[in-house]
């Protein structure tokens, strides 16, 4: 498990942490979200024992990070510029891999190369920026690691081999209970593939949600009435993110329990009530638009 409270990082005057609380359950998937300069590699430095906090406390699996070999045994950062020795092939960096973590797994890493066809034998830094990904990936889940701690990983990996690399580690989520801490300026990128998801803005939390409770509690409803309620009255006593009416049909977006929802809506005897379903963009969109976050960037076509 991954626990910060109140983690704060400044470099000269810039504020790029601040107060930053968070846990990652064990064996859960955490999207930290945020735009250029947010402050999520900082923060994922500072989880990885890279950097130290000014303030506040970090732990992993109940252990301080920084500066204690023992608990980085355990613990996987890749950061969004892989680092390799400048004249190492993937076999060098194996090589070193194997002596540092004790956990290292080599029938599981001859497998990873082959299956991603890497020439192991190739010098890293003359290839391109997806292959030292794949590369950082294949070198990473080798390790064994418990807790994952990712930067853009998934930048400048092509759709098949992304989609690869997310099975991957979703398998080891489910076997073995990896937990993950993810970072991305994309939201559609983590749709599918987190548990959790936090919005960081200026260093801070804008926003976190579970994703399942979000997709079972809130509700995009498009009602039809013969005669529609006046306006304001089926929304007064509901908690509704969005309402427009056009003519007799009446859009809503609502949180709450569908149960209470549809038997509420009942009441103004609709003609029709259709629920449809709610992409995390749309949740996103009427949840962050209240707080003035602009959306649109976290979302890359
Ligand atoms: N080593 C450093 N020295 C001084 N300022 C830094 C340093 N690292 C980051 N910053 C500043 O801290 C702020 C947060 O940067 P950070 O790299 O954590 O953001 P980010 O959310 O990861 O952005 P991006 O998506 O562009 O990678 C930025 O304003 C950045 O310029």
């Amino acid at each position: 498990m991954i626990h910060t409270e109140a983690v704060t990082k400044r470099f000269e005057d810039l504020q790029a942490v601040q107060d930053l609380s968070l846990q990652v359950r064990k064996g859960s998937i955490y999207g930290l979200l945020g735009s250029n300069g947010a402050g999520k590699s900082t923060f994922l430095k500072i989880l990885a024992g890279v950097y130290k906090p000014d303030k506040g406390e970090v732990t992993i699996n109940n252990k301080p990070v920084y500066e204690i070999p023992d608990t980085k045994q355990t613990i996987l950062f890749i950061s969004d510029h892989p680092y390799f020795f400048s004249q190492a092939s993937l076999s060098d960096m194996a090589g070193f891999y194997r002596g540092v973590y004790e956990r290292w797994n080599e029938k599981r890493y001859e497998q990873l190369a082959k299956h991603f066809r890497m020439d192991t034998n190739k010098r890293l830094t003359r290839m391109s920026k997806g292959m030292q990904r794949q590369a950082a990936f294949i070198l990473g889940l080798s390790v064994m690691p418990d807790v994952m701690i990712l930067d853009e990983p998934f930048d400048g990996l092509d759709p098949v081999i992304r989609q690869q690399m997310k099975n991957l580690i979703m398998q080891d989520v489910a076997d073995r209970e990896l937990t993950l801490i993810v970072s991305s300026h994309n939201l559609r990128e983590m749709e599918d593939f987190c548990d959790y998801v936090g919005v960081l803005h200026e260093g801070s939390l804008l926003f976190e949600r579970d994703l399942d409770e979000l997709r079972t509690d809130v509700h995009k409803l498009q009602i039809a009435f013969k005669e529609p309620p006046e306006e304001g009255q089926l929304i007064k006593d509901m908690d509704a993110l969005h309402y427009e009416v056009k003519g007799s049909i009446v859009f809503l977006i609502v949180k709450g329990q569908k149960d209470e929802v549809l038997s509420h809506v009942n009441r103004f005897n609709p003609a029709v009530v259709d629920m449809l379903p709610l992409t995390l963009e749309e949740i996103f969109i009427y949840e962050l638009g209240g707080a003035g976050y602009e959306i649109n960037n976290l979302i890359v076509e």
